[in-house]
Formats: structure tokens, C-alpha cells, sequence
């Protein structure tokens, strides 16, 4: 099943699918609903047994063109068809949709049982607490390219040992992990100072150094939200505590992230920055699918460097964990404030560097609701809802 077929990682999806076609058949797809042709071209040439779309208006034109292909498949609308989709039975669901909207398929896939192959991170972010209740240890595997690396380096748990939320593939017990090492980019505008910022377009922020993404994750990696973002992801799936979780610049994109034991060896996992890699690991787990993409190229030299991340000019990453380590609705607020800003940047309504100055507004002014163990989802919307709502104020107000 592969929630968000027509972006970025869903477009990728498919090519490593059809690459292989004696393992993998695709049963559903879903998608917004902008890219209906897209969509309905890609349904009918992997024969899959029902579409979803979360445009309900989309849903009458897609059954034409699916007709039009020769494709019988069932047509589910609105968000409770997208949900509904990712129920189905299936062996995996990948969640490449974008956003907070991918919270509800998410939770469907885990209730229904089915492995979840996660690359939408913002449904774990958000979600957290309801994520966690749903989600069997192990049930998730983890396809944002960090957290990729970071299972292959992590420890898998040992029997009566408590798993995380995503398995880790080292022998060595849990407590011999010091800390994880996450990687970032550093985005376009890596080694510049805040004052450099102001001015920015959001041409030049889509201008991403290494990885080819959709627009949102993109001006997420220029802003370091991105990473924010990914630091409250691996406390969640790898249970480890924020004061043990570093981030370090690396602009090749080739180390994905690193495990640090207490003797002083620190794993790392490394591969070109082809999604399409961590893509198959998630979808093919737990066999490693062959050929998803070219591997390093040994035969020429390169260079990997890594350095400090200046928190000053991108203090998104600060924020996120304080907003992480706060737990409850706190994530969901980042989040939320955060996707309005970005769409308000796109825009041009909004200076760059106003989108994390926005997010931290609206942070400071939440007030925390029930603990984690007990957020009910409707909380969890209200607070997402309220912060919409405020980045909403606060950047017509500043315009
Ligand atoms: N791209 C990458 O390399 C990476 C992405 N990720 C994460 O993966 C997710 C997807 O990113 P990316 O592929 O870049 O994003 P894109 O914007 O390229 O694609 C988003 C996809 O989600 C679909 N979609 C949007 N809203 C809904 C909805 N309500 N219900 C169902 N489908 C919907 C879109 O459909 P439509 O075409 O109709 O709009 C599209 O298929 C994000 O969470 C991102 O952070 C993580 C690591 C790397
Ligand atoms: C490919 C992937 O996983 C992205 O999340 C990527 O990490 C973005 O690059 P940055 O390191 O610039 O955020
Ligand atoms: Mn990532």
C-alpha cells in the first residue's frame, strides 16, 4: 500500500517497486487528489485494487480517468477513504503523505496491524502518545533517512528486553548506547549567520544541496526544522532521552546518522543520498531488497566533513527540544505553527526568518494540556486547530 504515490518518496516507491515486481505488488494508493492523472495513470499500470483521494471533489473525475485506463479499481473519498485505505489488507503501508494529515492513516495502518513503513515523520511528531498506544514495539520501520541509518546501527532488543517502536539490528544490550548522532545537511544556507537570512527567497530556499523532496520538507531543511523534527522522531521510535541526542552538520548526505556506544566506537551507515534506499529498506524489511540504488562509488575520491551546528542562526533545533522533552500537545504545536509559516513563506507573505520566530511565538504562548499518557485525540486536534489559528494571526498581524 503506498499512501502519497504521487510525490516525492511515493513517485520513488513505485519505481523500486515495478524495479522488482517477483516480490512486490501494490494493492492501493492514495493521494491528495492534485495529481489526479498522475494518479490514475499509476493505478492503472500496477493494477492495484482501490485509490483513495483526499480531495472528495477529485473523486468523481479520478473514476472517469481510471475508466478511461481500463482500471476497475474501487474509488474511496475524503479522509476517512484515505484511512480507510490504509486498513486494507496488506503486509506494509508506506506513509509518504506530507504533513500533519498523515496522522489518521497512520493510526489506522498500526490499529489494523499491519507493519508501517513511516516517512511521514509529522504523524509520529504530533501524534506521539496516540502513536505509541497504537503501535506494537517494532510494528514501525523507520524510512526518513535518519532513522533508517540509526536502526541499522541501534541495538535490537533482546527477548524480555522492551522493544522500541522501531527495531534496531545491532546484538549489543541497550544500555551500551551513549547517544545518537544525527546528521543534517545543513540545508542551502549552511555557514550562514542569522542577519544572512532576512532576505531569502523561496526559490533559493527549494534549492536543497543534496536530496530531490517535496516543497514543505525542503524549506523544513533550510529553516534546520527538519532536523527538529527528526530529533523528536528518534526519542520517540528509539526511546532515547533528548540530552542524548546530538546533531552534527554533514553536508555530503552520505553518513545518515550514527550510533555512539560507551566504549568510544560510534556505527555509522552510509549510502549516496538516494531516498530510493531507505524506501526499500522499509518496504522490503526485513530482507534488504537488491539494487535500489547505485551504491558509494569507492573508485573516486570524495571527502566527508562534519561540524557543529551554529544553534544561533537555526534555533529550530533548540526549540524542538524543549518542545519534544515539554511531550504532550507541545509537538503538535511546533508542528502545526511551523506547516502554517512554511505555506505563508511559499507564499511570500512571510520572511524566512520569521517562520521559526513564528513557531516559537506560538510555542511560548501554549499552554500544556493533559500528560502524554493521557491526551485523548481530540486534545491533540484542539491544540493543532489553536495553532493554526495563532501562526495564522501572527503573520497577518506582522504583513
Ligand atoms: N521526499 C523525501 O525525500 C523525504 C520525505 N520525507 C517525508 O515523507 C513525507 C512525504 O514527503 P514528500 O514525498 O517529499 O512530499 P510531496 O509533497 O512530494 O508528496 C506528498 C504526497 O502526499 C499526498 N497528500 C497530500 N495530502 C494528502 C492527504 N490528505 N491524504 C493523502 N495523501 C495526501 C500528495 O498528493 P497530491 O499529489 O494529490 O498533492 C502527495 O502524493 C513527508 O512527511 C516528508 O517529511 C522524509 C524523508 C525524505
Ligand atoms: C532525505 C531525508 O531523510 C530528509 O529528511 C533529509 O534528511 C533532509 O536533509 P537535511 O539534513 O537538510 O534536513
Ligand atoms: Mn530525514
Amino acid at each position: 500500500m503506498i499512501l502519497g504515490s504521487t510525490g516525492s518518496i511515493g513517485t520513488q516507491a513505485i519505481e523500486v517497486v515495478t524495479a522488482d515486481p517477483d516480490r512486490f505488488r501494490v494493492v492501493g494508493l492514495a493521494a491528495g487528489g492534485g495529481r489526479a492523472d498522475l494518479l490514475a495513470d499509476q493505478a492503472a499500470a500496477l493494477g492495484v485494487e482501490a485509490v483513495a483521494v483526499a480531495d472528495p471533489r477529485a473523486a468523481e473525475g479520478l473514476s472517469a480517468r481510471l475508466r478511461e485506463r481500463g482500471s476497475a479499481a474501487k474509488v474511496l473519498a475524503g479522509a476517512e477513504g484515505v484511512a480507510e485505505l490504509a486498513a486494507w489488507e496488506c503486509d506494509v503501508v508506506l506513509n509518504g503523505i506530507t504533513g500533519a494529515l498523515g496522522l489518521e492513516s497512520t493510526l489506522a495502518a498500526l490499529r489494523a496491524g499491519r507493519l508501517l513503513a513511516l516517512a511521514n515523520k509529522e504523524s509520529l511528531i504530533i501524534g506521539g502518545p496516540l502513536v505509541r498506544r497504537a503501535a506494537e514495539p517494532g510494528q514501525i520501520v523507520p524510512v526518513d533517512s535518519e532513522h533508517f541509518a540509526l536502526a541499522q546501527c541501534f541495538p535490537r532488543a533482546a527477548p524480555g528486553e522492551l522493544a522500541s517502536l522501531a527495531q534496531g539490528q545491532v546484538d549489543a544490550p541497550l544500555d551500551e548506547v551513549r547517544r545518537l548522532v544525527i546528521t543534517a545537511s545543513g540545508g542551502p544556507f549552511r555557514a550562514r549567520g542569522r542577519d544572512e537570512l532576512a532576505g531569502v527567497t523561496p526559490a533559493e530556499a527549494m534549492n536543497h544541496p543534496t536530496w530531490d523532496m517535496g516543497p514543505v520538507i525542503t524549506v523544513n531543511s533550510a529553516t534546520l526544522v527538519n532536523k527538529g523534527l527528526e530529533v523528536i522522531e528518534a526519542h520517540l521510535l528509539f526511546d532515547i532521552p533528548f540530552d542524548r541526542i546530538e546533531v552534527v552538520v554533514h553536508p555530503q548526505s552520505v553518513i545518515h546518522s550514527m550510533v555512539e556506544y560507551v566504549d568510544g566506537s560510534t556505527l555509522a551507515q552510509a549510502s549516496p543520498p538516494s531516498m530510493r534506499i531507505p524506501i526499500a529498506y522499509g518496504i522490503g524489511w526485513p530482507e534488504r531488497v537488491g539494487a535500489a540504488a547505485p551504491p558509494i562509488d569507492w573508485t573516486s575520491a570524495h571527502t566527508w566533513t562534519f561540524a557543529p551546528l551554529d544553534h544561533e542562526a537555526f534555533p529550530a533545533v533548540s526549540l524542538a527540544c524543549e518542545v519534544g522533552a515539554a511531550g504532550g500537545t507541545a509537538p503538535a504545536v511546533y508542528n502545526a505553527a511551523n506547516e502554517v509559516a512554511v505555506a505563508a513563506f511559499l507564499d511570500e507573505t512571510l520572511a524566512f526568518p520569521a517562520i521559526v520566530d513564528t513557531v516559537a511565538q506560538v510555542v511560548s504562548e501554549h499552554r500544556a494540556g493533559a500528560a502524554a499518557s493521557d491526551l485523548s485525540p481530540a486534545e491533540l486536534y484542539a491544540a493543532d486547530d489553536w495553532a493554526r489559528r495563532r501562526a495564522r494571526e501572527l503573520i497577518a498581524r506582522a504583513a
